[in-house]
């Protein structure tokens, strides 16, 4: 898995590195020596390429590039426009650079390829001079000329770790190579698009820190055991819809039931009713009501509440369902609460950004500027797992980690996919006692990746607008792992 660091983690993994016995200036030396082979597999040495040094690490990274690709002949011009590197190890890769004849030059003329090694995670966005605009301006126009950008870590003026700050001024990369791991920044909407495609460049450092970007198989969930029987696979209660909205139910038990779940039962209104006999008949049908939830809450293995609900008793009936001991996912209308009981069984909010923000009395962009650091500390404050929806999807865990898994279709930004994904999620935790050997934090990250390729999947079929909640629950069944 892909580590994701904030600024802070990136600092303790190069002390940690410094004081096991591996000095900065053999991370900057890896570094730069493996974008410079990057670089090669993609471009000839007969093409113009510029590489523009800042005064901290970033460059010293810029230097190295340079020195690896003048070694085999390229044609390199470095700009460091505020002049040589200050930081003790930067300067030791100067010196060493000047060897092969590498000095800082002038520009001129059309470049092929840039190299963007002006600033990296030690950009203090608040200092915006007229030099660095104006060399950001010199830059785009290089790139609309043809000129094809590689930002070193970062592309220089994005912050690191969250947005509130951020002037929407920054250059715009091509591909960036990330260090070690990605930057939070990379995964924000208002910064991701200026990062390009993401290289992820192995410096040989440990894992280390809270939270990945989740790639692991998700073969694990398509395979059955061949002697179970539906009892090996959990039963699961659902509880939503109402005559207003009995459509958000629906989608949620058919998701549930192409996830596996063995017993379905789904406790819901009338009308809802009529159309889950047509459309889901292999879901146990219930009234919505405070009896017959009491009857059936102490014979499953997981509850769900939310989608579509509309009812005076939601409050209650979370109480009810919080008191057993079994998952609990709380959805939509049941995201109410603002306290949660302490408890041995695990409990899964799965707002959406809208609802996060009011869950936490803030305003939708304040949550995505700090969208991390926003889930973590709801997922610990309440000791609740976080599935926060937005254009990624961050699974924050109670000890402040996480998961975040990005690349679903555009396609799902619209109704229906979140009462898909809490169907998903719920039938999941019912078949905890089959899925033993992960984490409950791992089962829902390898959910949510289950869904969102298939998301991918369907794009291969039809556009991204034209994709509705149904084509992806037929498609969960047709993802190979
Ligand atoms: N483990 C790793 O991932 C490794 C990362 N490396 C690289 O190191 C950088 C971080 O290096 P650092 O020196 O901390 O910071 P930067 O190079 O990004 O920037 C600091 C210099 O930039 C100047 N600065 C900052 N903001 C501005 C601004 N607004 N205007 C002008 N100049 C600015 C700053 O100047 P000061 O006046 O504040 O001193 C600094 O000189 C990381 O991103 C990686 O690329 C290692 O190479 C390998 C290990
Ligand atoms: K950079």
């Amino acid at each position: 898995m892909e580590m994701i660091y904030d600024t802070h983690e990136a600092r303790q993994i190069d002390e940690w590195a410094k004081t096991s016995g591996l000095p900065l200036e053999v991370l900057m030396e890896r570094a730069g020596s493996e974008i410079a082979k990057q670089i090669k597999e993609h471009h000839d040495a007969d093409e113009r390429i510029l590489i523009v040094c800042g005064t901290g690490n970033n460059g010293g990274d810029g230097y190295v590039i340079g020195r690896e690709l003048i070694r085999d002949g390229y044609d390199i011009t470095l700009h460091a426009p505020f002049g040589e590197p200050k930081t003790a190890t930067a300067r030791l890769h100067t010196r060493y650079a000047e060897k092969f004849g590498l000095v800082a030059e002038g520009i001129c003329g059309q470049y092929d390829v840039i190299v963007d090694a002006v600033f990296g995670t030690g950009f203090d966005g608040a200092r915006f001079t007229k030099s660095v605009t104006d060399l950001f301006a010199w830059v785009q126009e290089q790139q609309q000329q043809g000129a094809r950008l590689y930002a070193v870590d970062i592309p220089s003026g994005i912050p690191t770790d969250q947005t509130s700050d951020f002037s929407g001024k920054g250059l715009k990369a091509d591909a960036t190579f990330c260090l070690h791991a990605f930057k939070r920044s990379a995964f924000l909407v208002k910064t991701a698009p200026f990062f390009g495609q993401l290289k992820k460049i192995d410096l040989g450092l440990p894992a280390f820190g809270g939270w990945s970007l989740y790639d692991e198989s998700i073969e694990p969930l398509l395979t059955r055991n061949p002697y179970g029987h539906k009892g090996t696979y959990g039963t699961g209660l659902l509880i939503g819809g109402s005559e207003t909205m009995p459509g958000s139910i629906q989608l949620a038990t058919r998701a549930a039931l192409r996830t596996g779940i063995g017993k379905l039962q789904v406790a819901t209104v009338p009308s809802a009713q009529l159309g889950l006999i047509i459309n889901a008949p292999e879901a146990m049908i219930l009234d919505q009501t405070t009896e017959t939830i009491q009857g059936i809450v102490t014979q499953v293995d997981v509850a769900g509440i939310g989608p579509g609900l509309s009812s005076e008793f939601t409050s209650e009936w979370i109480d009810l369902l919080l008191r057993q001991d079994i998952p609990v996912v709380l959805d939509a209308s049941a995201l109410i609460r603002d306290s949660y009981p302490e408890r041995q069984a695990a409990i899964v909010v799965t707002p959406h950004i809208g609802e996060f923000a009011r869950m936490t009395n803030q305003t939708v962009a304040e949550v995505q500027d700090d969208l991390f650091e926003q889930a973590s500390a709801y997922a610990m404050l309440h000791q609740v797992i976080v599935v926060l929806k937005s254009h990624v999807i961050l699974i924050a865990k109670p000890d402040g980690g996480g998961y975040v898994i990005a690349g679903a279709s555009s396609g799902l930004a619209k109704g229906g996919s979140g009462d898909t994904l809490f169907g998903l999620i719920t039938s999941l935790l019912g078949q905890r006692k089959h899925y033993q050997h992960l984490s409950i934090e791992r089962l829902i990250a390898m959910g949510v990746s289950w869904y969102a390729q298939a998301s991918k999947q369907v794009e291969q079929r039809m556009h991204p607008s034209s994709i509705v909640a149904t084509d992806l629950i037929e498609q969960l069944g047709k993802v190979e792992g």
